[in-house]
């Protein structure tokens, strides 16, 4: 697997799996397929209540712990400090483990206002030893330079909503220009009729590849990484099956232009929606 390195030094892999509704012994399952697939890096959050499941499955792996990247995510109902602090501690419990590769404050939620507490949350999370690297999800330009006004401490990741009909290209060159590495949620759209878009069904004929492939392809040349989720053995393969093949200059552009204004899968803009 091919890696990114994060500004903080950390290496991470280009491809991530994604668990949002994996849960209980099912989704143990899934998840150890992902791992025994060849998945180093899976996407968790506290809100999924499937950190358990998380660290179930390393464990039932069998692979070793150093070799696996976990991520998971600080909800918006708990962004005072201390109780920042007690959920990392608690997503720690829950999945059994020591610390967190990577730990993300999930969404600003800016009509509570508390995010800047919840980030001076995550930075001494991180020097307490309980975290890795330290990243966001779902933050704008704007929330993003107040944490760096406010704490001098820019994080080192922003998951944001991105696939072919919301490819985020403003978001995206702010985040380039701060070094801040993009992860793609819904990187498949959820598995919506953006597939079967013709754009991406006629180079998916053409590279004999899946639509499934393609646009993970494209986001890999955007320099983005996807965290596709998928409960079929097979699916979780040919997510990864992604390196063996390029687009030209000419397909990225034209799968750049299938994105939209309101391109949002539910209309979750991070400037007004609040998750709790
Ligand atoms: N930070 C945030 O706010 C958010 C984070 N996330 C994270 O991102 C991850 C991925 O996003 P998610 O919303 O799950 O959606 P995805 O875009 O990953 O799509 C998953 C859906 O697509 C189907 N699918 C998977 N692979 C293929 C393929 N190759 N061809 C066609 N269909 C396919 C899956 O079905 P099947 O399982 O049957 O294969 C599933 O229904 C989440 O699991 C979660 O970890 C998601 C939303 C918000
Ligand atoms: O899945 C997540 O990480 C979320 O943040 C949710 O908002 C998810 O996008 C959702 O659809 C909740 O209805």
């Amino acid at each position: 697997m091919e890696t990114y390195q994060l500004r903080d030094g950390s290496v991470i892999p280009k491809v991530g799996f994604g668990t949002y509704q994996l849960n209980g012994a099912l989704g143990v399952n899934v998840i150890v397929a992902a791992l025994n697939n060849g998945y180093r890096l899976l996407d968790s959050a506290f809100n999924y209540e499937n950190e358990g499941a998380v660290g179930e499955a390393i464990s039932k792996s069998g692979i070793s712990r150093s070799e696996i990247i976990v991520s998971s995510k600080l909800p918006g109902r708990h962004h005072h400090y201390q109780e920042a602090i007690n959920t990392i501690q608690e997503s720690l419990y829950r999945a059994q483990l020591d610390y967190y590769d990577l730990y993300l404050i999930h969404w600003p939620n800016p009509l509570e206002n508390n995010y800047v507490e919840a980030w001076q949350a995550l930075i001494d999370a991180q020097k307490f030893g309980l975290i890795r690297s330290i990243g966001v999800s779902n933050f704008l330009p704007e929330h993003l330079t107040r944490l760096e006004k406010e704490t001098g401490v820019l994080p080192v990741i922003n998951q944001i909503e991105l696939h072919p009909y919301f490819n985020q290209a403003k978001q995206r060159q702010f985040d380039t220009e701060h070094q801040i590495l993009d992860e793609a949620w819904s990187p498949l759209g959820r598995g919506n009729n953006e597939l079967a878009d013709p754009v991406i069904t006629k180079l998916a004929t053409q590279y004999h590849k899946n639509a499934g492939q393609i646009v993970l392809r494209w986001q890999l040349q955007l320099g983005v990484l996807p965290i596709p989720k998928s409960s079929h053995s097979q699916r979780q393969q040919e997510n990864l099956a992604l390196f063996d093949f390029e687009l030209s200059e000419t397909e990225m552009a034209q799968l750049n232009q299938l994105s939209k204004v309101d391109g949002r899968l539910a209309n979750q803009d991070p400037a007004t929606y609040q998750e709790f």
